[in-house]
């Protein structure tokens, strides 16, 4: 059995990026399920109001939408028939992610538990795109450069010069002052930039907790943890581009000793929900 979750976890390393996506869209009924040393629930925040409006978020303290907020509703209900608990929970700087942890963890009637937030958790930094209607920006400059952008390892967006509209917003915000220096703030990040920043607190943090013993709960951000799940899963930076992550959809993954994956991550959602959930979000970089 666990030879076989192996399989499957090697097997995602060499799959073209349609095929992860048609993987994941299933969830996980392709690989028998089975129970690891450790585990980890992570979760997306729910609709944000940039979300709503198609807009390029990154770094921008947009809030949840009621829908965002039913999302979490919903994703704390799906904890709690799971009967997940928890003794830690992570987030980033940003409310849209740390509201749908508050909210998810008082709808699945959890004990208050210790909270840690960090920037490097935060979504990549979407530089000088923030803030830009992501359907317009493809108008503009055509879909395969949106993509680009947005699904691509290693091509950042345009950085934020000081005289962005949003720049004074992210740089002057109080939330960072004992995390950043002004100097230190990206000015736009790549999924490989987002990665480089996130492992650290990955590896030096919340695995040095899982082998405490400790149960970990992340609610952070699509690309955040699109680079959790390509680390994890070891991923090809060709393959991780067909991974798009649903607002609001918490999603499990079993660890043996090593902290590494058995078998590929498991949604708490209906399969069929969450293949839209994940269409939709793709679809947000088409020209209308
Ligand atoms: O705008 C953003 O910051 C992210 C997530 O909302 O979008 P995308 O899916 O385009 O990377």
């Amino acid at each position: 059995m666990l030879a076989l979750a192996r399989s499957c976890a090697k097997c995602l390393r060499r799959l073209s990026s349609a095929r992860v996506l048609r993987l994941y869209s299933k969830g996980s009924s392709d690989c028998k399920e089975e129970k690891g040393k450790y585990q980890i629930v992570m979760v997306r925040h729910g609709e944000s109001e940039w979300n709503e409006k198609n807009l390029f978020s990154g770094w921008y303290d947009a809030k949840l939408t009621d829908k965002g907020i039913q999302e979490a509703c919903a994703a704390g209900l799906a904890l709690k028939k799971g009967n997940y608990k928890f003794d830690i929970a992570h987030t980033s700087m940003l409310s849209r992610a740390n509201d749908t942890l508050k909210i998810a963890l008082e709808s699945c009637e959890h004990k208050k538990i210790p909270v840690c937030k960090s920037w490097r958790l935060n979504e990549r930094h979407y530089g000088g795109l923030t803030g830009l209607n992501k359907a317009e920006t493809a108008k503009k400059f055509g879909e395969e450069k949106v993509k680009i952008w947005r699904r691509s390892f290693d091509t950042p967006p345009p950085p934020m010069e000081k005289d962005h509209k949003y720049y004074d917003s992210i740089v002057k915000d109080p939330r960072y002052k004992d995390q950043l220096k002004a100097e230190e703030f990206p000015k736009s990040e790549s999924l490989k930039l987002t990665i480089d920043r996130t492992l650290p607190y990955w590896s030096g943090v919340i695995e040095a907790q899982i082998k405490e013993g400790r149960s970990i709960l992340v609610a952070a951000h699509g690309n955040s943890l699109r680079g959790v799940v390509k680390h994890l899963e070891c991923i090809s930076d060709e393959g991780i581009m067909g991974l798009n992550l649903p607002t609001g959809i918490p999603f499990v993954y079993q660890l043996d000793e090593n902290l590494k994956p058995i078998g590929t991550l498991k949604f708490l959602g209906d399969p069929e929900t969450v293949r839209k959930a994940m269409d939709a979000v793709a679809n947000q970089g088409k020209a209308k």
